[in-house]
C-alpha cells in the first residue's frame, strides 16, 4: 500500500463464522485493509443461504460492493444475485482460492478435448460442520465441465438400484468428516485410462487471502455481476 493511500474498509457480514474469523485475521496482517463496524468500503458476506437477502439489502441500502461467498443457494437466490448486481457490484465466489479458479479453467477445456467418451464425476471432502452438499465449488467444477463439452445433466445424489449412470452425466459424491479444509477431485473416466484433477485447500487461509484480494478487486467497481476469473485477470 502507498503510504498516500487509505486502507479499505472491510465489513464482514457474518464477523463471527469460520470464514468471518478467517478473514479478520488475514486483514489484520495486511495494512492496506481495515476492519470497520458500519457499511465500509465493501461487504463480505460468507453466511448461510437464509441470509443471502439481508446481506444484498444492506449492501444495495448503503450502495457499497458485496462479495457473496456463502454456497448452497437454490434459484431464488440466483434472481436475488442477479437483481442487486444491476445496482451494485457483486462478485459471487463459490470458492475464492486462485488454485480453484485456475482447476476450474482447466476443467472447462478437458471437458472439451476429451468429449463425451469421457464420463465425469466429482467428488468432493468438507469437515464435518458442512451444511451443503454438493459444495457450491462442486456445483461451479461442474459447470465449467458443462461449458467446455457443452452437455451433461447433473446427477447429484445415487442410492439404491438401477441407478446406472445417465449417458453424458455429470455426476457428484460429497464425504464429510473431521476438519478437512476442502478437498475436490474431478475424474474423466475414459476407456483404459483415467485423468483426475484435484485441488486441496490445507486451511482457510487461502480462502480469506482470495477474499481479500477479490475485496480490493471489487472496491469502486460499477454495478455488475463478477467472479473470482476476473479478479485473476485484473491482478
Ligand atoms: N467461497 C469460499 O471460498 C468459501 C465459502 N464458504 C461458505 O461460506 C459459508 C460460511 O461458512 P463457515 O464460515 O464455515 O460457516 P459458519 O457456520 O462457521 O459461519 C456462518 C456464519 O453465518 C452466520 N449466519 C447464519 N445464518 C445467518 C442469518 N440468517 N443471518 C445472519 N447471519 C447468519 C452465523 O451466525 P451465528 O453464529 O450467529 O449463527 C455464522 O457467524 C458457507 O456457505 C460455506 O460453504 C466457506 C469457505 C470458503
Ligand atoms: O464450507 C466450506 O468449508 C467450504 N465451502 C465452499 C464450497 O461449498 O465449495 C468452499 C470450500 O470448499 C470450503
Amino acid at each position: 500500500m502507498r503510504t498516500d493511500q487509505q486502507p479499505i474498509r472491510i465489513s464482514l457480514f457474518a464477523p463471527n463464522g469460520r470464514m468471518g474469523k478467517a478473514i479478520a485475521t488475514a486483514a489484520e496482517q495486511d495494512p492496506s485493509f481495515l476492519i470497520s463496524q458500519d457499511h465500509g468500503d465493501v461487504i463480505i458476506d460468507f453466511s448461510a443461504p437464509a441470509a443471502l437477502a439481508a446481506s444484498l439489502d444492506r449492501a444495495v441500502t448503503a450502495g457499497v460492493p458485496i462479495l457473496v461467498g456463502t454456497t448452497g443457494f437454490d434459484d431464488l437466490a440466483d434472481k436475488r444475485i442477479a437483481d442487486a448486481a444491476k445496482e451494485i457490484a457483486v462478485l459471487r465466489a463459490p470458492n475464492t482460492s486462485l488454485g480453484v479458479a485456475l482447476l476450474s479453467d482447466l476443467v472447462e477445456r478437458a471437458a472439451r478435448v476429451l468429449g463425451t467418451d469421457w464420463d465425469i464425476e466429482i467428488v468432493e471432502a468438507h469437515h464435518r460442520h458442512k451444511a451443503d452438499a454438493p459444495s457450491g465449488t462442486a456445483l461451479a467444477l461442474g459447470e465449467a465441465a458443462r461449458r467446455g463439452r457443452q452437455s451433461g445433466d447433473f446427477e447429484r445424489a445415487r442410492d439404491g438400484t438401477g441407478l446406472k449412470r445417465q449417458e453424458g452425466a455429470i455426476g457428484f459424491a460429497a464425504v464429510r468428516g473431521g476438519t478437512v479444509a476442502g478437498d475436490h477431485d474431478v475424474l474423466f473416466l475414459g476407456s483404459d485410462e483415467r485423468l483426475v484433477l484435484s485441488h486441496r485447500a490445507e486451511n482457510r487461509a487461502i480462502f480469506a487471502r482470495g477474499a481479500l484480494a477479490a475485496a480490493r478487486f471489487l472496491h469502486g467497481k460499477p454495478a455488475g455481476l463478477y467472479t473470482m476469473r476476473d479478479v485473476i485477470e485484473a491482478a
